[in-house]
């Protein structure tokens, strides 16, 4: 199962966990939104879960900004955060009011356990790592809903009502922040383990931070249930 280009370390990181990385990518959630079945009620309570969640993730790549070691690096960690903040979330609140779900609602939402599982575990790796631990635990988020955005728009059922959420992520200017992510990550890699990296008892920590990070985003599909 070959994925989009995203960097070097993304495709061994996604590679060494096959089995997480496919209930992430092709959950029935996703599947769902590609043919159309997935019911509106779970895509909403799914939806302003997820608004928290970036609330928290944004805090995550900021924090990344505070743990980059050149001013490239923050450049990079804060136009994500920006992309964040000023994108991704205008989606959320779009359609949320569209299904009459007032932004003053998504704020006061009580976070789900599998939310809190998810965006708390990201922040702790970078509170208690370094910039390579927090950018492992940041890459499924960024990176595999730009590869389900990607599959889904030549993929999805020609009348899902799910495209606006599908286009948004399969845009060139998502999949423009994935790859700038992807190249961070690799420079990061390049930068601090050198060229051997792979060999290394980190790359595997850093493996193994990926492969839990992916594991907590399929879980957090399961928000939409009710
Ligand atoms: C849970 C989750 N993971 C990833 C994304 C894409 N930034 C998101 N909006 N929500």
């Amino acid at each position: 199962m070959s994925g989009p280009d995203y960097g070097r370390s993304f495709a061994a990181w996604r590679a060494a966990c096959p089995g997480p990385w496919r209930a992430y990518t092709r959950h029935a959630f996703v599947e769902g939104m590609a043919d159309g079945t997935l019911p509106r009620p779970a895509f909403l309570r799914y939806l302003v879960q997820d608004y928290l969640f970036l609330i928290h993730f944004s805090r995550a790549w900021a924090l990344a900004v505070v743990k980059a070691g050149t001013l490239d690096e923050m450049r990079a960690c804060a136009g994500t955060v920006h992309a964040l903040v000023e994108g991704e979330m205008a989606l959320h609140v779009r359609i949320c009011a569209e299904a009459g779900i007032a932004q003053s609602e998504l704020t006061a939402a009580e976070e789900a356990p599998e939310n809190l599982a998810y965006t708390r575990y990201v922040l702790e790796a970078g509170y208690s790592g370094d910039f390579l631990d927090l950018l492992a635990a940041l890459a499924p988020c960024v990176l595999g809903y730009g590869e389900i955005g990607l599959r889904l728009a030549g993929a999805a059922a020609p009348g899902t009502p799910y495209r606006d959420w599908i286009e948004a992520y399969a845009s060139a200017d998502y999949q423009q922040t994935c790859r700038a992510v992807g190249t961070l990550i690799d420079e990061a890699v390049a930068d601090r383990l050198g060229e051997g990296a792979r060999k290394l008892p980190r790359w595997d920590a850093l493996a193994a931070r990926f492969e839990t990070a992916t594991r907590l985003e399929a879980a957090f599909w399961g928000l939409g249930r009710a």
